[in-house]
């Protein structure tokens, strides 16, 4: 980099694989299976048992040159069901306004529920719910099919029609599984918040979208609580003047308010599915991304976009199939709720869990894994951290010889990260720290089934996602931090946002930066070997004096530490030219910020990354604020340690204890005094 360089360079080493498939894995991955079919049908490399990463680095690269042969191959083998045929696979490559598939229709609903066609399989489970209790209860094929194929049909009779919006105000549980699939059955566009989002941040992302139908529980349970939350939806009923029915899933049996539908009622008839033909750019759903201020992004992604790159990503890249038993922890606020839905496409048994991380205890997912014979498991960075700081054996405590495949997204995970799954979950395990975002609802880089897995690292770019890092001229680095791009459309780009009518804000939130190309907003290093290590957001980078180090590298420090619990660093441009760069800690109970912590935090990051990385003040705080999807709120206190004032630096719907922000407030305040 030039003006502005790292002085953190990747792991560039060749380091020792921490984990190799063998080859009876490289052979019967799916993703051989189709590279061997690609390299008979459309020219693609063949695979190379001999060497996996030279062969999977051909693939890809064949996979990014070949864009338009890769994606009409791909849709070809996963027997993608268009009920018009497309003209061409790509007709226009420009970015934003990539055109994918003209002229084809087809639907995502029916692909989710191929399975229960088959009459060998109707009866098995195509859903296993789990609440805090953690017995497994399951929906089978049949039953999700025909609950579809029910709620579609009440929906149309409601009047909604292709392009009307549902909204969902639900957790984790079968009901929003089906209303999504219904949704799209009918055409319509599906949105959700989770019922611990309150009612002006479910507002804020609602009222954009106007929604027709609001399907809402009464209320639910985490943490061994009831949360009643018969209050809110009230308010939402009254604010959302568009609604045209309530649906009401009584997840604490109380009986529906006045004017609402019972969801029983609208899911018992005995109807076959119907499912609407709509384009391939034809809005799914509509994501919500927090920006720094106003309101949330609303993303609209594409049924066809959608369906091939989760096909792509859960069957190639997480190589999941019929047999395979999916859980994600999240909930329906947060993208990978979505892709955890998909998991469906590939005939793979979906695992949906509403409840709490931690309860009962910390190993709570290590248990749900167990008792749901989970064989593909995703969780979040945090959680592994956690579990690894309350001294979890989840391999000593629970039997998890079906789980194949351990993946992380959120946040990178820490080197250390790696070596706890290895150590105390498996030493025989896949480990795949994945990201993307909700942007494209997807994995730019991650897992890959044929490749070993190196400490740190993500094991390389997902196929057919033309990933680089740019320095500031849009120059390609390699073993150096750059900005995350992506030089060529993905079909699960946004389509749009919803009521931006010019494109602008769509344009300003990805474009902006080099024209024509997808600037994400995250520091990544690909190195020399084809591997991928995420550096953090790089809205919110820290430079010291022209050297630019990520966030996430000074947490993996110092969250190493047994007192810190989690932390937040800063870097402010003052007024003045200087820069202050703080490191906000909460501690673990029991630990104090004394002389002897504070020299401990800074030793620990002058010997693991640099004296650069030193901060110039540790501060204690009562806890880290983040976005309602968990994600530490670096850019908008930022803002306010500027000086900036709280309406302006921060949406107080997006962030999960607004409270937190008052601090930082304040401090900025006293500071630009
Ligand atoms: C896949 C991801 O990148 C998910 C996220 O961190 O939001």
């Amino acid at each position: 980099m030039t003006a502005a360089h790292s002085d953190r360079t990747a792991r560039t080493s060749q380091p020792e694989a921490l984990w190799r498939p063998d080859p009876g894995a490289f052979a019967s991955a799916r993703l051989t299976r189709f590279q061997e079919w690609a390299a008979r049908h459309h020219g693609a490399p063949e695979p190379d048992p001999s060497d996996p990463v030279a062969s999977y680095a051909a693939l890809h690269r064949w996979s990014t040159e070949h864009l338009a042969t890769f994606w009409g191959a791909f849709a070809d083998w996963s027997g993608v069901r268009f009920s018009t045929p497309y003209e061409t696979v790509l007709a226009d490559a420009a970015m934003p306004g990539a055109t994918w598939f003209p002229g084809a229709t087809l639907n995502y609903a029916e692909h989710a529920l191929r399975p229960a066609e088959d009459p060998e399989r109707a009866a098995g489970p195509a859903l296993l719910h789990v609440d805090e209790t953690h017995e497994p209860t399951p929906v089978s094929w049949a039953q999700l099919r025909s609950q579809v194929a029910s709620l579609a049909q009440e929906l149309r009779r409601l009047g909604v029609r292709p392009g009307d919006r549902i909204s969902g105000y639900l957790p984790n549980i079968p009901e929003a599984a089906v209303a999504l699939l219904a949704t799209a059955a009918v055409g319509g566009v599906w949105t959700s918040c989770a019922p611990d989002f309150g009612a002006r941040s479910v507002l804020d992302r609602f009222q954009q979208v106007e929604p027709v139908v609001l399907i809402t529980v009464d209320g639910y349970r985490y943490g061994g609580k009831e949360h009643d939350r018969r209050t809110t939806v009230a308010e939402l009923r009254s604010a959302l003047p568009t609604l045209r029915a309530v649906v009401h899933v009584p997840l604490l049996g109380t009986p529906a308010p006045e004017g609402a539908l019972e969801w029983a009622d609208l899911t018992s008839l005995d109807v076959e599915p119907r499912y609407e033909q709509v384009p391939f750019d034809h809005p799914l759903w509509v994501l919500y991304s927090s920006g720094t201020t106003g309101l949330p992004k609303a993303i609209v992604q594409s049924q066809g976009g959608i369906l091939l790159e989760h096909l792509k990503q859960l069957t190639l890249h997480n190589d999941m199939g019929p047999g395979d038993r999916f859980f994600w922890f999240t909930s329906t606020g947060w993208m990978m709720w979505n892709l955890l839905v998909s998991g469906l496409l590939t005939g793979a048994t979906v695992v949906t869990y509403d409840g709490s991380p931690g309860y009962p205890d910390t190993a709570a997912q290590w248990r749900v894994a167990e008792r749901t014979g989970t064989t593909i498991y995703g969780t979040s960075a945090a959680y592994i951290m956690a579990c690894r700081k309350a001294d979890v054996h989840p391999g000593r405590d629970f039997d998890l010889s079906r789980v194949k495949c351990v993946a992380t997204t959120g946040s990178p995970l820490p080197p250390d990260g790696f070596r706890w799954i290895h150590d105390e979950v498996a030493a025989d395990m896949w480990i795949a720290s994945v990201s993307g975002g909700t942007d494209v609802c997807s994995c730019f880089a991650g897992a890959v089934p044929t490749l070993p897995v190196h400490t740190g690292e993500l094991q390389a770019p997902s196929l057919a996602t033309d990933l680089a890092a740019w320095d500031p001229q849009g120059r390609p680095l390699v073993d150096e931090v750059g900005e995350l791009v992506v030089t060529q459309p993905m079909p699960s780009m946004p389509v749009r946002f919803w009521n931006d009518p010019d494109g602008a804000r769509y344009h300003d939130s990805y474009f902006d930066m080099y024209p024509g190309v997808w600037r994400h907003g995250d520091w990544i290093t690909l190195t020399s070997r084809n591997t991928v290590v995420i550096h953090g957001r790089s809205d919110s980078t820290l430079n010291r004096q022209g050297v630019r180090m990520g966030s996430a590298d000074i947490y993996e420090a110092v969250e190493r530490l047994p007192e810190i619990r989690e932390s937040l660093v800063i870097g402010v441009e003052q007024a003045d030219g200087g820069y202050w760069m703080p490191l906000f800690v909460h501690l673990a109970e029991g630990a104090a910020l004394d002389d002897a912590l504070r020299d401990r935090v800074k030793q620990t990051i002058r010997q693991s990354l640099s004296p650069r990385h030193v901060p110039d003040e540790i501060i204690e705080i009562p806890a880290v604020p983040h976005t309602l999807t968990g994600k530490r709120l670096e850019v908008p206190v930022k803002r306010l340690l500027q000086g900036t004032a709280m309406e302006k630096a921060v949406n107080p719907g997006s962030v999960d204890n607004a409270e937190l922000l008052r601090f930082y407030e304040q401090l900025g305040r006293e500071r630009t005094a």
